[in-house]
């Protein structure tokens, strides 16, 4: 029986707090209100006051539907801290300044999450409160003083049945002690996470970011939170989380959208040359090869002199800048070193030249003609396109790094005009960001999450890695779940390529996919990631699978639409559109790569499914599914491991052998 029902007086007391907090939380934010940006001194610096002030006040909403506080710890300690503490999403104290709500991220929070009787963490008691709506309906008392093992909690497993609808929610009152490890690791440690479908990867990055975000508030304000997620889909799926702690500043962004929205179609062989590290060197190489050994001086005209800088003071220039430089500042600084050298040349002759006259001369005709000869101003498309259409400048830039085969995969079979007309593939986009920071510096920020990091390419993990190349980065994923031609089969390469020293770390426990449902989905592990164990799920899910011959897709969804919750339609691609077709009278919508929508029925393209979750998954024709695509197999796995309540599986042609073995 819940602890509840057996005290009517503790519910009572814990829900005269709530409306205590809720109170404080209204005068807190008519506080806020009341503050008026009009002490600023300038026009400028009210208007950043005020957004400030705003930002406050929207923080400081109270969400009805959300608990205020989802925990307590009655503490043993003897200190200066409160012997009993609420943990909520965010601060809320009284008028006197006494705290009625902790934030779950403060160190003293930490014990709600990491507590255990062989443990306590000076805590003599943790008590878990059941909402319903914005209301305290239950609680559930956990003794940690008394050496007793702690029994499952109901409203762990209350939390994760909860039918989905709409977006992802956030998992602050139900975070675990291995995934809380996780979270709150430091902000300089570069955390690597492996873990089974379902396991709260995505959770654990998204609330790892806003516990880094409230621990380091100023330095990452400044620097930077990032997030990168597989495609506009899923972004949208988890664009509530954040904003739902209480962060609202922070990119989400997926690797096009951070390299550039390139698409054109191309064949998987090409892409996996192209995504492969050796391509770096190669690309180093080919822009520095555009600097032309100068066989000329200059000659600087001013009134009736002539100002000579001979061709081997030219090449010294050139050859003390070469390889100690980016190109763009190398080819800045070659212009201001002969700039110098006339205005050495103007002092000789007895004039006393300053600095404006060096900008002029850096400016002047001959010198840019000279600069423009000797050290081209190039964009990485020019120098990319010179690759791919040009066999011989190709071959002098790629050396013995790549095979003449693989060369002659790179070349395009039919170049481009030039560069300006030519269209650039997905693999590409990560070769000119290369190029683009061999140039010119890419900015680093603070903190990077990225998200099924192992579809990501050697090159594309570069052009992530140096964008936190002075901060860190959480680098989530699952070995079994990869689906690209350059799939990565080791997270210690991931890390490599990434330039970051990071420690790895497994989550085994499933949260979303119950038991009946993951055992049939890992009898496809040992053909796709032989070398991963088994996963585990916390809930046995008898009756949540259903596999059926002949299955009839209507019928299914009729009796889907008879639960509660979100239904996914999972269709091979080529079939999205005569699958939608045949339910044209139930109501639904086709998932696309930038959906947004909100629709209790979808049908879902079988490439689009990654990241995402419903509560009844409905998978057509398996057997499509995995001969649409080179790694067929291991896109059915993460098909086949969306769903929180039931699977249902329909074929007409026979299963694949792994599956009915
Ligand atoms: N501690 C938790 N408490 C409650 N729910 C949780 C917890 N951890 C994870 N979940 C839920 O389990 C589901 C799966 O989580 P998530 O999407 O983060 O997993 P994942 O490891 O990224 O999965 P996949 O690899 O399949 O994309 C989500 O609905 C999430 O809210």
């Amino acid at each position: 029986m819940p602890a509840h029902q057996l005290a009517p007086d503790v519910l009572a007391a814990e829900q005269t707090h709530l409306a205590e907090s809720r109170a404080a939380l209204q005068a807190m934010r008519a506080h806020a209100q009341s503050l008026s940006s009009d002490a600023a001194g300038d026009w400028v610096s009210q208007q950043i006051l005020q957004s400030l002030l705003d930002q406050r006040v929207a923080a400081l909403a109270d969400h009805p539907d959300t608990p205020l506080f989802f925990g307590r710890l009655d503490r043993s300690m003897d200190d200066d801290l409160p012997s009993v503490i609420y943990v909520g999403r965010r601060h809320v104290h009284d008028g006197n300044s006494r705290p009625l709500v902790i934030d779950w991220r403060a160190p003293v929070s930490r014990p709600f999450y990491q507590a255990s009787p062989a443990d306590p963490m000076g805590v003599a008691l943790r008590r878990r409160f059941g909402y319903h709506g914005g209301a305290l309906t239950a609680f559930e008392d956990e003794p940690l003083n008394q050496g007793a093992e702690l029994g499952p909690s109901r409203i762990l497993t209350d939390e994760i049945e909860r039918p989905r609808t709409g977006p992802m929610r956030d998992i602050v009152a139900t975070i675990q002690p291995d995934q809380d490890e996780i979270v709150r690791a430091a902000l300089a440690q570069t955390v690597c996470v492996q873990g089974a479908p379902g396991t709260g990867k995505t959770a654990v990055g998204l609330h790892r970011a806003a516990y880094l975000l409230f621990t380091h508030r100023e330095r990452l304000a400044r620097s930077g939170v990032m997030i990168v997620g597989p495609n506009r889909a899923f972004l949208s799926y988890i664009s509530s989380v954040l904003p739902a702690l209480g962060e609202v500043k922070v990119d989400q962004t997926t690797v096009a959208g951070l390299l550039g929205e390139h698409a054109t179609p191309e064949d998987p062989m090409v892409s996996a040359v192209k995504g492969d590290a050796r391509m770096a060197e190669v690309l180093r190489r080919a822009l520095w090869l555009h600097i032309v050994k100068p066989e000329e001086g200059l000659v600087f005209s001013k009134g009736a002199y002539r100002h000579r800088v001979a061709d081997y003071e030219v090449r010294e220039i050139v050859a003390s800048l070469r390889g100690t430089t980016r190109y763009g500042p190398g080819r800045a600084a070659l212009t201001q070193r002969l700039a110098h050298l006339v205005l050495v040349r103007m002092e000789q002759r007895g004039e006393s030249p300053d600095d404006r006259v060096q900008d002029a001369v850096a400016r002047s005709k001959p010198v840019r003609q000279l600069v423009d000869a000797i050290w081209p101003k190039l964009t990485p498309e020019q120098v990319l396109y010179r690759l791919l259409a040009d066999p011989e400048f190709l071959a002098r830039a790629a050396k013995s790094d790549f095979s003449p085969e693989e060369q002659d995969t790179l070349l395009w079979r039919k170049p481009y005009r030039s560069w300006k007309s030519a269209k650039w593939s997905a693999a590409d986009a990560a070769l000119l960001d290369e190029l683009g920071d061999l140039i010119e510096r890419t900015p680093s920020i603070g903190h990077l999450v990225v998200d099924e990091a192992q579809d990501l390419s050697e090159m594309q993990l570069r052009a992530l890695g140096r964008r936190c190349r002075n901060g860190s980065a959480t680098v989530l994923g699952d070995l079994a779940q990869g689906t690209t031609a350059w799939s990565t089969s080791s997270w210690q390469a991931v890390l490599k390529h990434l330039g970051q020293d990071g420690e790895v770390t497994e989550l085994t426990l499933g949260f979303r996919v119950p038991r009946e449902v993951l055992d049939y989905a890992a009898r496809l592990l040992p053909s796709i990631a032989p070398d991963l164990a088994a996963p585990r799920s916390l809930r046995p899910g008898a009756g949540s699978l259903s596999v059926r011959p002949d299955g009839e897709l209507g019928r299914a969804v009729t009796e889907a639409l008879t639960r509660e919750g979100s239904i996914g339609v999972i269709v091979p691609d080529a079939l999205a559109a005569e699958v939608s077709a045949s339910l044209a009278d139930v109501p639904h919508a086709v998932l696309g790569p930038d959906s947004t929508d909100e629709h209790r029925l979808l049908i879902v393209p079988a490439t689009l499914a990654k990241g995402l979750e419903y509560d009844h998954v409905i998978v057509v024709e398996p057997a499509d599914i995995v001969a649409a695509e080179p790694r067929g197999l291991a896109r059915l796995y993460v098909v086949l491991t969306r769903a929180v309540t039931s699977l249902t599986v329909l074929h007409r042609k026979p299963l694949p052998a792994q599956l009915t073995a």
